[in-house]
């Protein structure tokens, strides 16, 4: 969907701003999964399975002890023979009514009928016979391919590669795996206001948005550089024309300010703008645009975040982070339905991002959630999605939450 003012050069203010689903959608359809790699399992964190993961084994690959005492060959007592078996070895076949020392994880003997747990079976003085309740057949027997077969799917492409999907690979045979390779990311912050150190001073405040976004856009991307840009035409033209990232998010600068440049330098880069001011507060001067492509032809985007902090945060969670979540080759997660716990102010026209905290399903908004503010989204879970008049007590409520870091 273009949400475009035009399709290059200056956008006009065309009627209305496209609405805050529209924008997000929007964001979403701007860009295609980029190209698969297979990378090893070290170096896999946090990238998009691009194929199928499918087990290289059954699993378990042959017919394991669950717990530490006996295998056994039959009803009981039993003979018991010399020796034990531990994991990672393998034994001789079992002769019917005898019984064998075995370790969790330990590979059963053929002829094993079941285990007996050592807590349940007694070994007589001379140390040659277990006695016991009989275990019944398969008990304590972690059966092969009981938890999958060689050649079954067990991921889908599309899946987020988390510690438990390293740790399932690994266990079905991979060492390296087919993912997507992650957008390259340039975060770009602008305003000669901004302070790195101390206290704000002298009408000049400190720069919030580097510590706050770096991080969370490392969650959705390589963040290969962070730079402050002074408020200054050429600079940002040059700095924007000449970024080798596939996305570049931009914080400020938005709105019309005097010292406003960025919707000047992006027409006279030829951007192309998908989506410039959207139906939501905060951050209606968020925007998208599609760059000219890179000296190799890759296709590279630019987001506007406006300055205000929470602003920007709004623009994070609208359109960099479905755009991340599609060049990274994510399946579009389900909607995180919550209750509202109480009324949600909304705005009259705007779909309105507010800070919750989400407590058994139900969201309750927080203080100190403006524009200009970061107080609330510190004590919050996520960002509620109210619709434009708000929501009562009990409705049902959109929440986004925002990235966390592994
Ligand atoms: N005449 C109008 N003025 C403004 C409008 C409008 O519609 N008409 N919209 C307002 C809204 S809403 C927003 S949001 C801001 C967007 O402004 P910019 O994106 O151009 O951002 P700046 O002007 O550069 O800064 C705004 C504000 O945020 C502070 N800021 C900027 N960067 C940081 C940072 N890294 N850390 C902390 N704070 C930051 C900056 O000091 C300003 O206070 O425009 C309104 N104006
Ligand atoms: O869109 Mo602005 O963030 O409300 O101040």
């Amino acid at each position: 969907m273009d949400l475009a003012t035009s399709t290059s050069g200056t956008p006009t203010q065309l009627g209305s701003p496209p609405t805050w689903d529209q924008a997000r959608e929007a964001a979403r359809s701007a860009a295609r999964a980029l190209p698969a790699t297979t990378r090893e399992l070290s170096a896999a964190l946090g990238h998009v399975l691009a194929e199928p993961l499918t087990a290289r084994t059954d699993l378990p690959a042959f017919d394991t002890s669950a717990m530490d005492g006996w295998a056994v060959a039959g009803p009981g007592p039993w003979r018991l023979r010399d020796g034990r078996v531990l994991a990672g070895a393998q034994a001789e076949p079992l002769a019917d009514g005898t019984a064998l020392s075995i370790a969790t994880g330990a590979q059963l003997p053929p002829g094993t009928t079941a285990v007996l747990r050592r807590e349940h079976g007694q070994v007589d003085p001379s140390g040659t016979a277990l006695s016991g309740r009989s275990p019944a057949p398969g008990r304590d027997i972690r059966p092969r391919g009981q938890e999958c077969r060689q050649g079954q799917s067990l991921l889908p492409p599309g899946t987020a590669v988390t510690p438990a999907v390293l740790g399932l690979a690994a266990a079905a045979g991979h060492d390296r795996i087919a993912v997507h390779r992650r957008p390259v990311v340039e975060l770009l912050v602008l305003g000669d206001e901004l302070l790195d150190s101390g206290p704000p001073r002298e009408g000049r405040v400190r720069d919030a948005l580097s510590p706050l976004l770096e991080p969370w856009l490392r969650c959705g991307g390589e963040l290969t550089g962070s730079r402050r840009i002074p408020d200054d035409f050429d600079l940002l033209r040059t700095a924007i024309a000449g970024s080798a990232a596939d996305v570049v998010v931009t914080t400020g600068g938005t709105a019309a300010g005097p010292a406003d440049f960025l919707h000047r330098v992006l027409a006279e880069l030829g951007a192309r703008f998908l989506v410039d001011s959207v139906a939501v507060r905060p951050g209606h001067p968020m925007l998208l645009a599609e760059l000219p492509p890179a000296r190799d032809g890759r296709a590279r985007w630019l987001s506007g975040l406006p300055g205000n902090p929470l602003a920007a945060v709004a623009g994070t969670a609208t359109l960099v982070q479905p755009l991340l979540e599609r060049l990274n080759g994510r399946a579009e997660a389900e909607p995180r339905g919550f209750t509202a716990a109480a009324d949600l102010p909304g705005h009259p026209r705007d779909t309105k991002l507010l800070p919750v905290e989400l407590r058994a399903r139900t969201a309750t908004a927080l203080p100190f959630g403006g524009p200009a503010m970061l107080r609330g989204l510190a004590l919050s879970d996520g960002l509620a999605v109210v619709p434009p008049g708000g929501l009562s007590a009990g409705s049902a409520v959109e929440v986004l939450e925002t990235p966390r870091p592994w």
